[in-house]
């Protein structure tokens, strides 16, 4: 059997993390589940204790991490270089979007108890998404990245005051929309020149591109509708030449998968992209800022062991995950 590790954030979910852990704790213990646990201390430590973790021998081992997508991305990428390790989620933050994606209830209870049965069955390898920054440095995602507008969203809200006021009013997932609205009139758009396995395409007055592994970001919304996490593809989507206006039009119609009719939102699938402006554009892996264009972006095939009930959508409780607020 497979040991069992948790990391735990603290701080996601502006705080009320813990509290889901006090619940996954009691779990553990009533079900008498040997498992060791270590919480973050710091941005950046669960890679550093993942890596530890996994680098400790070569013996097979579950991590899961517990918090948003913020603290998945981080372990995630602590374990990348090691084979021996399958990663779970166990949602304890705001936005949650890799449950959405890979099929993990919302709730954590639930949660736990899928991850359980799943650690017993056949195990799913799923892609994941490489980017390498103009001064060398790689940095993994599993859910998406994105460049340009969202980015910058994504960069004020996890460095402004604003979001623990929203999480204290339990309205944590409106936080994106508040200052998106806020942005929005200020920001400007830049012409970008993409590049898809080889095929050169230039979009002018572009808000954003992004790159996904599974559709959801931004706390719930369908971004890439048809991205699957295991087809060996990478869903690309741009927002171009767009008033501030419809702008708005196409964010509300995000959160049904409708943008993508809009002639603004261009779709691609591929492999390997690169992203270049003249002004240096925010980047996001996970939602989290990883630093400013230009980039590559090269797809890694079924790169990673996960638990997830994505392969067998019959199981899958469409109430819990669709509605993803923590219980
Ligand atoms: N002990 C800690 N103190 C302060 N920040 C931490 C600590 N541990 C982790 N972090 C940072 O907390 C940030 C937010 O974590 P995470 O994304 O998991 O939660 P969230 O923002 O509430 O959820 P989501 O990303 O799903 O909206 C991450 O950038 C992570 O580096």
């Amino acid at each position: 059997m497979r040991s069992m590790y948790f990391i735990i954030n603290p701080k996601a979910g502006n705080g009320r993390c813990r509290k889901v852990w006090g619940k996954i704790e009691l779990q553990l213990k009533d079900e008498q589940i040997p498992y060791l646990a270590f919480f973050t201390e710091y941005p950046e430590h669960a890679k550093q204790l993942a890596r530890q973790i996994a680098a400790k021998n070569d013996h097979e081992k579950i991590i899961i991490a517990v918090g948003g997508d913020g603290t998945m991305h981080e372990v995630m990428n602590g374990i990348f270089k090691h084979k021996n390790i399958t990663l779970g989620f166990i949602p304890g933050g705001t936005g949650n979007d890799y449950s959405r994606g890979f099929k993990i209830p919302a709730d954590p209870a639930s949660a736990l108890k899928v991850l359980l049965r799943l650690s017993k069955s056949e195990l799913v390898q799923i892609d994941t998404g490489k980017m390498t920054m103009e001064d060398g440095r790689e940095e993994y995602f599993i859910n998406n990245m994105g460049a340009g507008f969202d980015a910058l969203i994504a960069y004020k809200v996890n460095h402004s005051r604003i979001k623990a006021f929203f999480n204290k009013l339990s309205l944590g997932r409106l936080v994106y929309v508040y200052l998106l609205l806020r942005e929005l009139f200020t920001f400007k758009t830049a012409t970008i020149d993409l590049s898809i396995d080889g095929y050169k395409h230039t979009f002018n007055q572009t808000w954003f591109v992004t790159v996904s592994n599974q559709p959801y970001y931004g706390g719930g919304m369908k971004i890439a509708p048809e991205a699957v996490p295991n087809d060996g593809f990478l869903d690309i989507t741009v927002v171009h030449e767009l008033s501030k206006w419809k702008l708005l039009l196409v964010f509300f119609s995000v959160f049904w998968g409708k943008h993508i009719y809009f002639s603004e939102v261009k779709t691609f699938k591929g492999k390997q992209v690169s992203i270049q402006s003249k002004e240096k554009l925010f980047v996001h892996g996970d939602g989290e800022h990883i630093g400013q264009s230009p980039l590559k972006i090269d797809i890694q095939v079924k790169a990673m062991q996960v638990l997830t009930r994505w392969q067998n959508m019959k199981e899958v409780d469409v109430k819990a995950r669709d509605s993803n607020d923590i219980h």
